[in-house]
C-alpha cells in the first residue's frame, strides 16, 4: 500500500471539532512541550492540548495494531488549579520517547488544519493505515477541571473514529494497570481483570497471600493529600476481610475530595519530602506509623515521631528501595534463587549517598544511576531479573522479569522455608505494580516487609544514617544553557561551571554536589550532601551562586 495516497476521510471532522477546543497561543518564541510529566500547567491552558493529545493517542493506537493507549488527566502533587495530560503505552509504560516529540508537534501546530496535516504526514512516514481500528482508555484525578479536559479528549476520539472507555476517576497507577490489563486480556500473560474492581481484587489477594502467618504492625495512618488516593484506598480496604490479615488497621486521613482547594495543600508525599516534616493536620501522634500519598497516588513517604526521642524520621524513596532490595534479597537466598536471578537497584543522582553505600556495600547489589524521571529508571530496571527502582521523592516500583516470575512458580521447594519464600516472592510479583510506581501497592509492600521482619519504623530508620543534604531551587535567566552528562551528575555546559563546582566540593568532607535544569519547572536545581547539615547547606548555597551567575551570563 502507498501510504502517501491514503485518504483521511475524518480529517474534516477533526478540524471542525478542534475549532471547538482551541489551543491558547503562547508568547512569541515559547512552545508547549511534552515533558517528564506529559503536558502539565494551569488547567485553563489545557483544553486544546487535551483535544490534540486525543488525536495523537488514536494515531498511536493505530500504529500499534489497535492496542489500547491510555490517557491520564492529572497534575499529581501540583496545586488544584493545575492539571495535566499524559499518555500511557500499551504495556502500561510511559509514552515512547519518539512519540513525545510528535505530541509536542501536534500541540504546537499553528492551526486546526495543521493538526490534520501532521497526522497525515506521520501516518505516511510511519506506515500507519488511518482506517485501522483505534482504542483509547482514560481516567482523571479529582480536579474539577478534569471534566472540561475529558470533554475535549472525547471529542477528539469521536472525530478520529477511535473506540474509547472513560474510566472516570482513577489513581494514575490504576489507569496504567487498566491499559496493560486491556492489552493482555485473555492471553497467557494476562495482567488481571479489566476493571477497577479487578485491580482491587488482584492487590487484595496478593496482599493476603504475602501476609500469611504474619501480623500487621499496629495502626497505620495514611494521609491521602485530599486527592484521589483517599476514596480509592478506602475502596481497596473493603476487599480485605478483617480475618484474612491479622491485626489490619488502616486509618485513612486527609481524604476530603469535595473541597478541591485543599488538594495537596499542606499535606501529601511532596509536602513531606520537601518540607521534611509531617502535615500539620491531623496532628502526628508520637509512635504512630504514618505515610503520605501524593495527589494522584503514585508517590509514597513514610514517617513518624519517635516516642522516645520526639525526633521526626522520614523514610523516603531511597529507604523504600533499600528495604525492598534487602527483603527480596533475603527471600531469594531462602528460595535458593539468589545466584539465578540478577537483582539490581536503579537510582538517580538525588539518591542519598548513604543509601547507595548501603545497597552496594551491605546488600552487595549493583546500583545504576540514571537521569531524573521515572521512565529512565524503569527502562534500566527492565534489564534485571529483579529491578528495584525509586526516586528519592517516593516514586518507584520493583520489576520482575518473566523468567523470575516463572522461577517463583516452578521451582520445586526442598524445605518448608524454601516453600514459604517462593510463595512470598510469587505474591510480591502480583502485589507490586509492574507498570509504574504505585503508592497504594508500594505501601502494601512496605507493610508486608515490616510485618515479616517484625520491625517498627525505628528499626527501619536504623539500617543506615542519611548523609545531611539540601536541595535548592535556583531561578535563572535561561535554564537551557545548563547541559549535563554522567546521569546529570556533571555539567558539560556552560564552560567552566563544573570546574567551579568541583572546587567548592573539594573544600568539604564527604561532600557531593550537582546542578541541573529542572525538566518540569522553569528553574535549576542544586543538590548538595556533606558530613554535617551546616556544611551541606553551605555547599548548596555556594553552588547555587555559581549557577545563578552562569545562568545570567
Ligand atoms: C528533584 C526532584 O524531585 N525532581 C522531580 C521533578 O523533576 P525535575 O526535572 O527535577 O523538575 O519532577 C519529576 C516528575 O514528577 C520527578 O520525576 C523528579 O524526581
Ligand atoms: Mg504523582
Amino acid at each position: 500500500m502507498d501510504y502517501s495516497e491514503q485518504v483521511l476521510a475524518y480529517g474534516d471532522d477533526i478540524v471542525a471539532a478542534s475549532k471547538k477546543h482551541p489551543i491558547v497561543p503562547l508568547e512569541k518564541g515559547q512552545r508547549y512541550s511534552y515533558g517528564t510529566a506529559g503536558f502539565r500547567m494551569k488547567a485553563d491552558l489545557l483544553e486544546g492540548i487535551a483535544f490534540r493529545v486525543g488525536v495523537l493517542a488514536a494515531l498511536r493506537s493505530r500504529s500499534l495494531g489497535g492496542q489500547a493507549i491510555g490517557v491520564m488527566i492529572t497534575a499529581s502533587h501540583n496545586p488544584a488549579v493545575d492539571n495535566g495530560v499524559k499518555i500511557v503505552d500499551p504495556m502500561g509504560e510511559m509514552l515512547e520517547q519518539e512519540w513525545e516529540r510528535y505530541a509536542t508537534a501536534f500541540v504546537n501546530a499553528g492551526s486546526d488544519e495543521e493538526v490534520v496535516k501532521i497526522y497525515k504526514t506521520l501516518a505516511t512516514d510511519l506506515k500507519i493505515n488511518v482506517k485501522d481500528p483505534a482504542k483509547v482508555i482514560f481516567g482523571r484525578d479529582t480536579r474539577p477541571s478534569g471534566h472540561t479536559l475529558v470533554t475535549a479528549l472525547k471529542a477528539a476520539l469521536v472525530a478520529s473514529q477511535s473506540e474509547y472507555v472513560d474510566y472516570k476517576i482513577l489513581t494514575t497507577p490504576q489507569l496504567h494497570y487498566l491499559v496493560r490489563a486491556t492489552n493482555t486480556e485473555g492471553s497467557p500473560v494476562s495482567y488481571g481483570k479489566v476493571s477497577e474492581v479487578g485491580y482491587y481484587e488482584k492487590l487484595a489477594d496478593a496482599f493476603i497471600r504475602a501476609m500469611k502467618g504474619k501480623k500487621f504492625g499496629g495502626t497505620l495512618s495514611v494521609d491521602c493529600a485530599n486527592g484521589v488516593g483517599g476514596p480509592k484506598l478506602s475502596e481497596f480496604l473493603k476487599y480485605i476481610p478483617k480475618d484474612k490479615v491479622n491485626g489490619i488497621d488502616v486509618k485513612v486521613v486527609n481524604d476530603d475530595v469535595l473541597r478541591p482547594e485543599i488538594l495537596n495543600l499542606d499535606c501529601g508525599a511532596d509536602f513531606v519530602k520537601t518540607k521534611q516534616r509531617a502535615p500539620p493536620i491531623p496532628k502526628l501522634v508520637p509512635g504512630l506509623r504514618s505515610c503520605s500519598l501524593d495527589g494522584d497516588a503514585d508517590r509514597l513517604m513514610y514517617y513518624w515521631v519517635d516516642p522516645d526521642t520526639s525526633s521526626f524520621a522520614m523514610l523516603d524513596g531511597d529507604r523504600i528501595s533499600s528495604l525492598a532490595a534487602s527483603f527480596i534479597g533475603d527471600l531469594l537466598e531462602s528460595a535458593g534463587l539468589r545466584d539465578e536471578l540478577r537483582t539490581g537497584v536503579v537510582q538517580t543522582a538525588y539518591a542519598n549517598g548513604a543509601s547507595t553505600n548501603y545497597i552496594t556495600q551491605h546488600l552487595k547489589l549493583p546500583v545504576i544511576c540514571t537521569p531524573t524521571g521515572v521512565k529512565h529508571l524503569h527502562h534500566v530496571a527492565q534489564g534485571f531479573d529483579i529491578g528495584v527502582y525509586f526516586e528519592a521523592n517516593g516514586h518507584g516500583t520493583v520489576l520482575f522479569s518473566p523468567y523470575a516470575i516463572a522461577a517463583f512458580k516452578e521451582t520445586e521447594p526442598q524445605s518448608p522455608a524454601q516453600k514459604d519464600a517462593l510463595a512470598t516472592l510469587a505474591a510480591l510479583g502480583d502485589l507490586i505494580n509492574q507498570t509504574v510506581g504505585d503508592a497504594i501497592s508500594d505501601m502494601l509492600l512496605v507493610e508486608v516487609i515490616l510485618a515479616h521482619k517484625n520491625w517498627t519504623l525505628r528499626d527501619w530508620a536504623m539500617t543506615y544514617a542519611d548523609l545531611p543534604n539540601r536541595l535548592v531551587r535556583v531561578e535563572v535567566g535561561n535554564k537551557d544553557v545548563f547541559r549535563t552528562t554522567d546521569a546529570e551528575r556533571r555539567l558539560l555546559h556552560p564552560d567552566g561551571a563544573q570546574e567551579e563546582i568541583d572546587n567548592e566540593v573539594k573544600k568539604f568532607k564527604d561532600a557531593r554536589s550537582f546542578a541541573r535544569a529542572s525538566g518540569t519547572e522553569n528553574a535549576c536545581r542544586v543538590y548538595a550532601e556533606a558530613a554535617t547539615r551546616s556544611e551541606a547547606s553551605e555547599l548548596a548555597d555556594r553552588v547555587a551562586l555559581i549557577i545563578q551567575r552562569y545562568g545570567t551570563l
